[in-house]
């Protein structure tokens, strides 16, 4: 059958787990020097093949992709996520999941001037919540990511919460607990079993209960007794209003083989939380940090700002023309910080020639992102931040095949356009009305990054001294 090569002996029940020495993603990378850009790995019962490169990657998601839609039958997509959702569904429930919800998000203005205005409320809240802490030092990872989950959390229901708000600190302590936990739960993917371990050591039970609550705060958010419902509706206020008002379409018209329905109204509103919140949130804190890092970089972000756009109005998304530095910068941040590592996994519905080997029906398949974005064959420095990689010799933005943090193809990032004018609006703002200086002057906060589900800064505060007096 000619599959892929493997990186040793798969022992029985374990397969190649017990060949994973230290950080996992670190493994990965190890296995692809030794072994190439395509290997199998069996973790416990599954198959799975690790696709590494650009080439390999966009083969398998632009060429093969028919075969590739599916999500594989494990535990997180199984038990978690109750196989529902737009993350977890395969299938024809899968294609009218994402085609309602990307149509939907697109008529509540995703990638249009609407969505920037929903954007620029936040933008501005969070000037002001930075601008009252005067310059003494302050980790803005939480602020930040209030003001990404308010974008959410107005799309999919028009509403919004201060950072003190109950509400909003319950949620993101849920929502930070449940990527730690799906981080220390992961053996049981492997080895269901494992969630019946007395004293619920693998979180099994924890996990549970976290989904549950998050559940039910979005049914509330919902607030589905108190919305009216009218079928002949065309326009709406929030994803949430758009779906209900589906479902009764649904019921109707007598539909029944549908995913438009309550259980996946929740658990797709849940994944755009999952998806967009963290990774969002890393990013703009990345490129902050980054901009500490390397403050002549930072003083050129502001004087091109000032030239371009000035300081008398905030920047908009217009302006992000005229802003080329700013736009390297965030690619830059983007390839170097790399905070989804891996992509989600796919199954492969039919044998797939990739490679010159056969990866066989039903085995999971992974994409390393990492591969491609510090690749060094398509990068030359690709451990360097270097926004100018992506600048020509006229100073012009350089769009290169190769960025790829949102995955590619059929299946890639939901949210591609309005986490992209989230990251420029918010860092558009930051930059003209802050400078940021790290903690201590003699002591730059560490680049090196925590690596878990996704890649997320290590706690830093910086000090951000307002620009306009
Ligand atoms: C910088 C921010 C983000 C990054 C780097 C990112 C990255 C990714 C990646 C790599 C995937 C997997 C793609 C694949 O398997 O090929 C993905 C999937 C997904 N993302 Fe994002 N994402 C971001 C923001 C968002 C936002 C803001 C949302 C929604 C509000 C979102 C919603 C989703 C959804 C729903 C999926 C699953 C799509 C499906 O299964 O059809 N993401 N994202």
């Amino acid at each position: 059958r000619n599959p892929p090569p493997s990186p040793g002996l798969a022992l029985p029940i374990v397969g190649h787990l017990h060949l994973f020495k230290g950080n996992p993603i670190d493994q990965l990378h190890a296995w692809k020097k030794r072994l190439g850009n395509i290997y199998s790995i069996q973790m416990g019962p599954f198959r799975c093949v690790m696709l590494n490169g650009y080439d390999l990657i966009s083969e398998a998601h632009l060429k093969h992709h028919e075969s590739l839609l599916e999500r594989p039958n494990n535990f997180s997509h199984e038990e978690i996520f109750q196989y529902s959702g737009i993350i977890s569904l395969g299938g024809d429930k899968w294609k009218e999941q994402r085609s309602f919800l990307q149509s939907t998000l697109r008529a509540l203005g995703m990638g249009r001037n609407i969505m920037a205005e929903r954007i620029k409320g936040e933008t501005d809240y969070l000037l002001t919540t930075i601008d009252a802490a005067q310059g003494e030092p302050l980790d803005i990872s939480n602020l930040v990511m209030v003001c990404v989950t308010n974008v959410i959390c107005g799309v999919t229901f028009s509403k919004r919460f201060n950072q003190e708000d109950k509400t909003i600190v319950y949620w993101l302590g849920f929502l930070r607990r449940l990527f730690q936990l799906l981080g220390s739960s992961a053996a049981i993917n492997f080895f269901p079993i494992l969630k019946y371990m007395p004293g619920d050591k693998f979180n099994y039970a924890e996990l549970s209960s976290i989904l549950r609550n998050m559940r039910e705060t979005i049914w509330g958010w919902i607030d589905k007794d108190n919305r009216k419902i009218n079928v002949s509706d065309q326009a709406f206020e929030n994803l949430a209003q758009a779906f209900l008002t589906e479902i009764e379409r649904k019921k109707r018209d007598g539909v029944t083989r549908t995913s438009l329905d309550e259980a996946n109204l929740i658990s797709s509103t849940l994944s755009l939380f999952n998806a967009g919140t963290e990774t969002t949130t890393n990013t703009i804190v990345f490129a902050v940090l980054y901009m500490v890092n390397f403050p002549q970089m930072q003083s050129k972000l502001h004087q091109e700002m000032e030239d371009a756009v000035g300081t008398d109005r905030t920047p908009n998304i217009s302006d992000k023309n005229k802003l080329p530095f700013l736009s390297a910068f965030i690619m830059e941040t983007q390839r170097f910080a790399g905070v989804v590592p891996l992509g989600i996994d796919r199954l492969a519905t039919k044998d797939i020639h990739l490679g010159g080997y056969t990866i066989s029906q039903g085995t999971s398949v992974m994409v390393n992102l990492d591969s491609v974005l510090r690749d060094e064959s398509a990068w030359g420095d690709p451990d360097i931040f270097r926004p100018d990689r992506f600048l020509d010799a006229d100073g012009s933005v350089i769009v290169k095949k190769e960025l790829i943090p949102f995955g590619i193809g059929k299946r890639n990032c939901l949210g591609e356009g309005l986490a992209s004018m989230e990251i420029f609006l918010f860092l558009a703002a930051l930059v003209q009305k802050f400078e940021f200086l790290p903690e201590k002057d003699d002591e730059l906060p560490t680049m090196k990054p925590n690596v878990g589900f996704s890649r997320i800064a290590q706690p830093f505060k910086v000090r951000a001294i307002s620009r306009l007096k």
